[in-house]
C-alpha cells in the first residue's frame, strides 16, 4: 500500500477520429499523497483535461479509456459497477472546472443546488444540508456565507461563482479534486486569492488535489509536485522545487524558459520553437524532437523510455544543478 490518495497505473485512454485512432493519454502514472497538490502542466493538447476525465471515468465515445488502473484510497474505480462509480463521484473524487456554470444551474439558488448535492449522497433534511452548504462556503473565504446561499448564480462574480463551484466539491469532504485549469479565466488577484485559499484547504483538509493547468506559474507557486505532459504522456515528474528548480527535460526547460515570472527580469522570453503535434501524425522516435535543441539521430528514430532510475522521458536530459 503506498497510502496515496490517487493512483494513477498506465491511464491510456484512446478517441477514434478521422485521422485514425489517437492516444490522448498515454501510459500515464502518477500518484497523489493525502493533503498535497499535484500540479499537471503541458501545453493545449497535450492531454492534461482528458486524463482528468478518464479518472473519474467520463470518457464517452468516440473515446474510450483502453488500459490502466485509477486507485482512490487503494479502490480501484475501473473495476467498479456504473453505479458504484456514480456514488463514489461527488463523495470520495470530485472534479472543478473552468468554467463554474458546468457544475452551478443559472435557475437554481446557490443554496437549492449545493443542498441537493449534500442529498444526493447523505440522508440528511434540507435545513441539514443548507447548513453544511454555509459551512462549505465559509471555508472557501466567502463573506456573508449565509446570503450567498439565497443568490442565484448570475448575481455573483465569476470569483465567487468559482469558488461556490469549489465549495460544492468539498461539500462531501472527497478524498481527490480534480481541478481543471479553474482559475484561468479569472484575473490575477483574484486568481491569487483563491490559490491561497487551496492550499490551505489541502492542508487543513487533507484533500489530494490535482490542479490541472497550462500555466507553469501558477504550479510553481501552488503545487508540491508536478507532472508535465506532451503529446499525451508524463515527460518529467517530481517535486515541484526539483521540477522548476532543476528540470531534466528539454521540454520542462523551454516551459520555465517562456514564463514571464521565472525568467531574469531585461532578457528577451524565449518560445518553445515550432507548434504541439497533431496526435494523428506524431513523428517517429521521441514526439518532442522537431522542437527540441537537444535532439540526435538516436531521437529520431528511438522513442525515450522512462528507466528506473531516470524519471525523465528524453534521451538526453538536461543535468543542472538546482539553482
Ligand atoms: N472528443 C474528442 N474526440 C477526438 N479527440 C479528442 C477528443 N477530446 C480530446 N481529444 C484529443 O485529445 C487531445 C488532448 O486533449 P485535452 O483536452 O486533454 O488537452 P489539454 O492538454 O487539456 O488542452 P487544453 O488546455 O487546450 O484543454 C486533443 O488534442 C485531441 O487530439
Amino acid at each position: 500500500m503506498s497510502g496515496a490518495a490517487l493512483e494513477v497505473r498506465g491511464l491510456t485512454t484512446r478517441f477514434e477520429t478521422r485521422g485514425g485512432m489517437v492516444t490522448a493519454v498515454n501510459d500515464v502514472s502518477f500518484s497523489v499523497q493525502p493533503g498535497r497538490i499535484m500540479g499537471l502542466v503541458g501545453e493545449s493538447g497535450s492531454g492534461k483535461s482528458v486524463t482528468g476525465f478518464s479518472i473519474l471515468g467520463l470518457i464517452d465515445k468516440p473515446g474510450e479509456i483502453s488500459g490502466g488502473e485509477v486507485l482512490i484510497d487503494g479502490e480501484d474505480l475501473r473495476r467498479m459497477t456504473p453505479d458504484a462509480l456514480r456514488r463514489m463521484r461527488g463523495r470520495r473524487v470530485s472534479m472543478v472546472f473552468q468554467d463554474p456554470m458546468m457544475t452551478l444551474n443559472p435557475v437554481l439558488r446557490v443554496g437549492d443546488q449545493m443542498a441537493m448535492a449534500v442529498r444526493v449522497h447523505d440522508r440528511v433534511s434540507k435545513r441539514a444540508a443548507w447548513e453544511r452548504a454555509r459551512a462549505a462556503l465559509e471555508t472557501v473565504g466567502i463573506p456573508a456565507p449565509a446570503e450567498r446561499l439565497r443568490a442565484y448564480p448570475h448575481q455573483l462574480s465569476g470569483g465567487m461563482r468559482q469558488r461556490v463551484a469549489i465549495a460544492t466539491a468539498l461539500l462531501h469532504r472527497p478524498s481527490v479534486i480534480i481541478a481543471d485549469e479553474p482559475t484561468t479565466a479569472l484575473d490575477v488577484s483574484i486568481q491569487g486569492q483563491i490559490l491561497a485559499e487551496v492550499r490551505r484547504l489541502a492542508d487543513e483538509t487533507g484533500t489530494a488535489i490535482v490542479w490541472v493547468t497550462h500555466d507553469l506559474a501558477v504550479v510553481s507557486s501552488l503545487a508540491d509536485d508536478i507532472c508535465v505532459m506532451y503529446a499525451g504522456r508524463i515527460v518529467e515528474s517530481g517535486t515541484a522545487e526539483a521540477v522548476i528548480g532543476a528540470p531534466r527535460h528539454p521540454y520542462t526547460r523551454g516551459l520555465i524558459d517562456s514564463v514571464p515570472s521565472l525568467h531574469p527580469p531585461g532578457q528577451p522570453l524565449p518560445q518553445i520553437p515550432g507548434a504541439t503535434p497533431q496526435l494523428s501524425h506524431l513523428p517517429a522516435g521521441c514526439p518532442f524532437r522537431p522542437r527540441c535543441p537537444k535532439a540526435s539521430d538516436l531521437c529520431r528514430t528511438d522513442p525515450p523510455r522512462f528507466g528506473r532510475d531516470h524519471p525523465v522521458l528524453c534521451h538526453h536530459p538536461l543535468t543542472e544543478e538546482p539553482a
